[in-house]
């Protein structure tokens, strides 16, 4: 049974259908209005920029990009695929990722549970019947726990940060991409060029991206039989993949469903980034409501 409680205030003005309001916040379908800047006071992922945060980060994507290898990510989608690491419900998760700080995010130095709950509550005020997709906010980056001792605590630049194919050309749009000069891959000559070991429009089901959080919380939600949609579990696998949805790379290993797919994580995709504010939600408030959906959806305890 979905339990329905009151939608606490978010702090944003309510909005209409339109592009700018007075003061030049971009309005998103509902009543959710994307902020200009982020909690640091700059714009949304601007890599560049000088900030507190932009060292760690730049640091961060050069050992991501010279580590994600084909060979890697084969590795680790045996090894965690098992789902052998441990027995836990998802608000369990949400819990344990109380303590994690994702080095990778220039917009972000919040626990990971504000994040989660700022997006499904986000997501929620302008799409008021797709539980679905609240839900999917509130579970998109349980995969982080990866960082936790209890999963072998993988370094960051194993679990967070844009995603990208393997076993093909590195595109050029990915952020730091120069990194890839000292990725072994980058050199190798089966990998290297614009299809590799991909053919034209195979589905991105067959392509192997770069190993993190959201292909592993796919393996999850589906080893664990959820009843969510495909589009959820769409997003939830391809939302740290930027140079797709942003940038439009790679769109010659997509098929048709993907295409399709594609649309809701392009909307799911504005409340991830732009929720990331100061804008505290009550835990304890919104609770029994997830509660209810994790109870829809998910098994009691599932495997990781
Ligand atoms: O830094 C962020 C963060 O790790 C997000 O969880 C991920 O989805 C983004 O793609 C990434 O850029
Ligand atoms: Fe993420
Ligand atoms: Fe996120």
């Amino acid at each position: 049974m979905t339990i329905l409680i009151d939608q606490p205030e978010l702090g944003v003005e309510a909005g209409v259908n339109k592009l700018d309001n007075a003061d030049n916040e971009l309005v998103l379908d509902g009543g959710f209005v994307v902020p200009q800047t982020n909690s640091f006071g700059q714009t949304f992922r601007d890599y560049h920029v000088e900030s507190e945060r932009q060292q760690g980060v730049e640091n961060f994507y050069r050992t991501n990009h010279i580590n994600q290898t084909s060979d890697f990510v084969k590795r680790m989608r045996t090894e965690y695929g098992k789902l052998n690491k441990m027995e836990m419900g998802i608000w369990e998760c949400c819990e344990l990722l109380n303590d994690v700080i994702d080095e990778s995010d220039p917009d972000l130095d919040e626990p990971q549970i504000e994040h989660l709950l700022q997006t499904a509550e986000a997501i929620r005020k302008d799409y008021p019947n797709e539980d679905w997709m609240h839900l999917t906010g509130l579970i998109h980056d349980l995969g982080k726990v990866l960082l936790h001792p209890g999963f072998g605590e993988l370094p960051q630049w194993a679990v967070v940060g844009d995603t990208f194919p393997v076993g093909c050309a590195f595109d050029k749009s990915i952020v730091h991409h120069k990194y890839f000069e000292e990725n072994p891959d980058y050199h190798n000559s089966d990998y290297n060029t614009k299809y590799g070991v991909y053919l034209e429009g195979c589905g991105l089901n067959n392509v192997m991206m770069s190993w993190g959080h959201d292909d592993y919380m796919y393996l999850v939600a589906k080893g664990n039989n959820t009843t969510l949609p495909p589009a959820a579990l769409f997003i939830i696998r391809y939302h740290s993949f930027y140079a797709l949805h942003k940038s439009g790379a790679y769109r010659h290993l997509m098929n048709e469903e993907d295409t399709e797919n594609l649309k809701w994580l392009q909307i799911f995709n504005k409340y991830d980034l732009y929720s990331k504010s100061k804008v505290r939600i009550d835990i304890e408030k919104v609770k029994p409501y997830y509660l209810s959906l994790i109870e829809k959806y998910f098994p009691a305890k599932l495997r990781w």
